[in-house]
């Protein structure tokens, strides 16, 4: 890990629009921050205004604007009109006294508050301007105008923590399409001038194309795509008579710990956001019979880019196709039920709230015996752990057996002596009960899920 001194100043911006309270914008800058230093930066200030709205032309009012500047070093000049009279209401509003009510937001149309609201200045000079909303190409050029710095907006820091992180061909595929998605209309509305548009990473290669070239490539990425998506389909078909758990949540809350706990896959965890891109699918360890596979999947974000969503739903048919989703959530999170929201909130995106599933409350270990407590009695049904007790895994794979036992159902099976060689198949997708010998062969009665009861009956005959 290198000193704090290496990475990149960046300075934070964010409104606060009406009906979000103090703790959840307060809450979406933090996150934003932990996204940023994911990128590779270090957040050494954050520029906050109460408004009515994200301003037009620069986001911020002019005031916190000339502000913002004066923090990067840039003239704080852009091309707004003169900005009007503030009313007495929103003076109010913005002291965090009231509501602003409508008629009052009417009543003028920029404000310009003065008040530093308690920023340190940086010792350091940002470079970097990362904006928690998502920019039109004209904010993000009078931005950069008024800063002098780099401008990266929510979207743009998401595509580019995916673009790093993304490692097989098929995340790399997906990746590509989201940011050439994103890139295209900001690249229609300008007119080219402008030199890093998009900001560092998100967009050099993408920027020398032009908008045919851009369709091309998407087409393209499409078509391959879409016969990998092909290939995994086949190789998801081929399990569906298997017993299956995804492992679903939001971005850190601990999938990949928990799959390397459950499975002793060495998949990567890493205290950073979007660490997994990659649908990872490994036997539940000790292997039981018959076996049981266990996904790690990618995370949810709030404000999750459309266009992310959509290209990572491949990945996420795994989760659709598994018979247990494992909810697992960050219970040390403070703002863990809205992290819960989304991730229901994808889930239900793409179809799956009717899957079975549990709430896991990860991270235990970080809790009082009193929050630990109080979770179990506002979610009696849910499992509370920590991806770092071995006890509390071999009990959460105890679980997991438990419900998948209800779905199986009993057999027999023979299995002819000149087939003995396939044994194997049958321990693997079935638990045996009994085995018998006779002249016929090999007589085994079985416990399993029905189809794959249907199998191994197609495949060795009763
Ligand atoms: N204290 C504590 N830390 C945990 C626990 N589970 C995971 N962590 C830490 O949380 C961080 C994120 O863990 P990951 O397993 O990578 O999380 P993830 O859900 O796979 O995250 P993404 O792949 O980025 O979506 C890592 O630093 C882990 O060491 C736990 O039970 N207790
Ligand atoms: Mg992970």
């Amino acid at each position: 890990m290198p000193s704090s001194s290496s990475f990149p100043p960046a300075v934070l911006v964010g409104v606060q629009l009406p009906g979000v309270s103090d703790i959840e914008h307060a809450a979406d800058l933090a996150e934003l921050g932990r996204l940023v230093h994911t990128l590779g930066y270090e957040v050494v200030a954050t520029v906050s205004q109460r408004r009515e709205s994200v301003a037009a032309g620069t986001v911020l009012g002019t005031g916190k604007l000339q502000e913002l500047a004066r923090l990067t070093g840039g003239s704080g000049n852009v091309p707004t009109g003169a900005p009007s009279r503030k009313s007495k209401a929103r003076e109010r509003w913005e002291a965090g006294e009231e509501e602003l009510s409508e008629e009052a937001a009417e009543e003028e149309a920029e404000e310009e508050p003065e008040e530093g609201e308690g920023m340190v200045p940086p010792t350091v000079t940002p470079r970097v301007v990362v904006v928690d909303h998502e920019l039109s190409p004209s904010q993000l050029s009078n931005l950069e105008r008024a800063t002098g710095a780099q401008v990266l907006d929510r979207t743009g820091v998401i595509v580019d923590i995916f673009h790093r992180h993304a490692r097989s061909r098929e995340a790399r595929m997906q990746v590509e399409i989201a940011r050439l998605n994103y890139l295209a209309p900001r690249m229609r509305e300008s007119t080219g001038s402008r030199e890093r548009q998009q900001g560092r990473g998100s967009g050099d290669s993408a920027m020398e194309l032009d908008r045919r070239k851009i369709r091309d490539r998407l087409a393209e990425l499409r078509e391959g795509l879409a016969a990998i998506q092909q290939d995994q389909e086949q190789r998801r078909y081929a399990r569906r008579d298997q017993l299956r758990v995804a492992l679903v949540g939001y971005t850190n809350a601990g999938k990949s710990s928990l799959m390397r706990a459950m499975t002793g896959s060495e998949v990567l965890v890493a205290d950073q956001l979007f660490a997994t891109l990659d649908t990872t699918v490994r036997a539940l360890q000790p292997e039981t019979r018959p076996r049981i596979l266990v996904s790690d999947t990618v995370g949810f974000i709030q404000k999750l880019p459309h266009d992310l969503v959509a290209s990572f739903r491949s990945t996420l048919d795994e989760a659709l196709e598994a018979s247990l989703l494992l909810y697992v959530v960050d219970a040390s999170d403070p703002t863990w039920e809205a992290q819960l929201e989304v991730t229901r909130s994808v889930l239900r995106e793409i179809g799956a709230e009717n899957v079975p599933s549990r709430l896991l409350f990860n991270k235990a270990d970080r809790l009082s015996p009193e929050a630990r407590e109080a979770l179990l009695q506002q979610h009696p049904e849910a499992i509370v752990l920590s991806a770092h007790s071995p006890e509390d895994v071999a009990a959460l794979r105890l679980k997991v057996m438990e419900f998948f036992e209800g779905s199986m159902t009993e057999a027999e099976l023979v299995i002819p002596y000149a087939r003995q060689g396939r044994i194997g198949e049958v321990y693997e997708n079935a638990r045996v009960l009994s085995e018998e010998f006779d002249e016929h062969g090999r007589k085994l009665k079985i416990r399993a899920l029905p189809a794959a009861i249907a199998k191994l009956t197609h495949a060795f005959g009763k």
